[in-house]
């Protein structure tokens, strides 16, 4: 295998990693990162760039994740791209599946090759795969649940493997946030990357936001810096009196892995006073699907997911159409919201709901990755959207 090969993997060259998907199909390539075997839900991002951030998405917890871009690791790893926040959890993403073998690195913020860096964090990576041949059966079937293997000598017991992909229960009725969920509380006023300066900090800080990590990603919480807020994170099953407790100006509902409506099973609750309240409330992906379920909407997996960085979504509030980017298997099923819910944004490419926002409080939330991380800008403007509600609330 030459550092530049494009193929997948060669008749004379001995396989060292495998995918072995639930229905018994096996496809071979090439090992990167760790040694070892995962198990998940196999899922395709279209993302032309972002791998890293992409990677360490809390939200990818459970799956494994197909790039349709040829070329992944070609600009290396570095420190700052990292998305997640609690290192000592399991992180995103447990598995690449990539056409190409990594390149060396080629970019002055690398400090790391990307095969070094997978190795580094656990995550087990395929390359030398038909990675369009992948993605046209997830179209056509549905996302597969699969097992990815590496093993340097090219052994592996695949009889074992395929029983292991059938046995996985799948992401439907899965509550992953436990595993990805900070462990305590804490304190955030870093801001966003600037060209030559790095990262800033909020000093005078306008708001209080309150946000509830269910595997909430960095960015995110830098843009609610960047609004003005002094942010602070509490752990995924915070009791709602703790939260208003904290005499919030505003409260934000994160990203995160697994189904929806099972994470609700102890989220909702909580949600439903915090609706209540009346304090400003802003939640994006799973922090939205579970505002759905609080409000008396339902969740459901959708065939293929939405995981890209250039989804057209309508904002019906505008008129406008922006580039997001967006990780989601699961979605607010729009027909089963209540009149005091109005559906703000959808996606142009299946009409999916992508926001929503309850007319009687000042409770708003979207679909998509508004902080992007990687991906388009288009959406920042919800962040100040929610500034402006707390600013309203506040004078009232
Ligand atoms: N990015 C997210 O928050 C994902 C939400 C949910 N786990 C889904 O797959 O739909």
């Amino acid at each position: 295998m030459t550092t530049n090969d494009t193929s997948p993997a060669w008749p004379d060259q001995k396989p060292t990693a495998l995918l072995v998907l639930a229905d018994g199909t096996v496809l071979e390539g090439f090992g990167l990162g760790a040694e070892g075997s995962a198990v998940g839900e196999v899922c395709f991002n279209t993302a032309m760039t972002g791998y890293e951030e992409i990677l360490t998405d809390p939200s990818y917890a459970g799956q494994l994740i197909t790039f349709t871009f040829p070329h992944i690791g070609n600009v290396g790893a570095n420190d700052e791209d990292i998305e997640t926040v609690n290192m000592a959890a399991t992180p995103g993403a447990r598995g690449a599946i990539l056409r190409a073998s990594i390149t060396e690195p080629s970019n002055y913020r690398a400090s790391r090759h990307l095969d070094a860096w997978l190795a580094a964090r656990g995550i087990i990576g395929l390359s030398g795969i038909d990675t369009r041949a992948l993605t046209a059966l997830i179209r056509e079937k549905g996302m597969p649940n699969a097992v990815i293997a590496y093993n340097k000598n090219g052994v592996f017991d695949i009889d074992a493997l395929k029983k292991e992909a059938a046995a996985w229960p799948g992401l439907v009725g899965m509550d992953l946030v436990p595993m990805v969920t900070s462990a305590q509380r804490y304190d955030w006023d870093e801001t966003v990357w600037q060209w030559g300066k790095g990262f800033g900090h909020q000093d005078k800080p306008e708001f209080h936001v309150v946000a509830v990590d269910y595997g909430i990603k960095r960015n995110i919480l830098r843009l609610l810096a960047n609004e003005g807020c002094k942010v602070t994170v509490v752990t995924a099953k915070t009791s709602a009196e703790d939260i208003l407790a904290m005499k919030p100006d505003g409260i934000f509902l994160s990203n995160g892995p697994g189904d929806p409506a099972a994470t609700g099973e102890y989220a909702v609750p909580v949600l439903k006073k915090i609706i209540d309240s009346g304090v400003p409330t802003f939640g994006i992906c799973l922090g939205h699907q579970m505002l759905g379920l609080a409000v008396g909407g339902k969740t459901m997996k959708m065939h293929q997911g939405h995981h890209g960085a250039n989804h057209p979504v309508m904002d019906l509030t505008t008129g406008k159409v922006e580039i997001t980017s967006m990780n989601h298997g699961f979605a607010v099923d729009k027909t089963t919201l209540p009149d005091n819910v109005e559906q703000t944004h959808y996606s142009l490419f299946d009409n999916s709901n992508c926001g929503i926002a309850l007319k009687d409080k000042p409770v708003f939330s979207v679909q998509y990755h508004p902080e992007a991380s990687p991906g388009p800008r288009d959406s920042h403007y919800l962040f100040s959207r929610f500034a402006e509600l707390m600013r309203e609330h506040k004078r009232a």
